[in-house]
């Protein structure tokens, strides 16, 4: 009996470690990048899901974006499209923007939309087309000087966080696919980590979470312990020396542009842990690597 008891407040315990959290994000919005290896697991999705909307329902106003990789490389390959690549880069032609633009709007996000929902979530799925939420221009990329054509792989110029604010603001959740559109209506495909920094920065977000599929940044590649919290400066200074993978570089840099335009906290989590999301804002210590100025 009294062991229940026990068990029971230290629930109640947990729900008050939260609270100054709660107090803190009320009315904030948290921009929260959902990326392609750990969305594949359906067990991960759930979870993922249910946080965000545990999120919406005490008042936090998430706004999700979410790339697409591995779905529009298995819908790609189902149609035999073959990708270019030029210097190791992917090149985007003409069809596989297409595809990727179909797969991105038409799977990736309505199902994500669509478990939103079920959960008791109110989604709203949009890309970058709609109300011109994220103008692009195409991109280049510079390798050892030479400039690279890459098709249509674009860069964000600019946001319409409008759009986004009259969603986040009322009762719903908007989740974000990452295509650009030019200004003569051109569609790009562009890095979801960077669509979703430039989102935290454009709406002023509290928070900007990368949620990823490895453990997180580490001082040494061979210890298990993850860093917990460190600094902008830090981190670049890690990334000159060569520690940072190079998956893990855009969401540093991410998190380290928008920190510089006035959001926050910037977190990196293991996607792969059960309510990562719930774990790293309600508790003290969180689970992932906070990186703050
Ligand atoms: N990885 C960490 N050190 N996380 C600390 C998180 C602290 C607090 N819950 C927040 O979201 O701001």
């Amino acid at each position: 009996m009294y062991e229940e008891m026990d068990t029971l407040i230290e629930k109640a315990s947990i729900l008050i470690e939260a609270l100054p959290y709660i107090q803190k994000l009320y009315g904030k919005t948290v921009v929260i990048k959902y990326g392609g290896n750990a969305m594949i697991n359906e067990k991960l999705k759930n979870w993922v899901m249910e946080d965000i909307t545990l999120l919406k329902y005490i008042g936090v106003n998430p706004i999700v974006v979410h790339g697409g990789g591995p779905d529009i490389n298995s819908v790609l390959k189902k149609l035999k499209v073959e990708s270019q690549f030029v210097n190791g880069l992917r090149v985007t032609d003409m069809q596989t923007m297409e595809v990727a633009q179909m797969v991105l709007v038409g799977k990736t996000n309505k199902e994500l939309v669509s478990m939103l929902n079920q959960k008791g979530g109110k989604a709203i799925g949009i890309c970058g087309i709609d109300g011109n939420l994220i103008q692009a221009r195409k991109h280049y990329e510079y390798v050892n000087g030479e400039k690279i054509d890459l098709g249509y792989v674009g860069e964000v110029v600019s946001i319409n966080a409008k759009v986004l604010e009259m969603l986040a603001k009322d009762e719903y959740i908007p989740v974000v696919a990452p295509i650009g559109v030019g200004e003569d209506g051109t569609s790009y495909n562009i890095n979801a980590d960077t669509v979703a920094a430039e989102i935290a920065k454009a709406i002023k977000a509290e928070k900007l979470m990368f949620m990823t599929d490895v453990e997180g940044l580490k001082y040494d590649k061979n210890s298990k312990e993850i860093i917990s919290a460190i600094s902008a400066d830090e981190v670049l200074k890690m990334i000159d020396e060569g520690k940072i993978d190079g998956g893990m570089i855009p969401k540093v840099l991410g998190c380290i542009d928008a920190l510089k335009h006035g959001v926050n906290r910037t977190h990196i989590l293991d996607g792969r842990i059960p309510h990562c999301i719930l774990l790293e804002i309600f508790t003290d210590k969180g689970i992932g690597t906070m990186i703050h100025l």
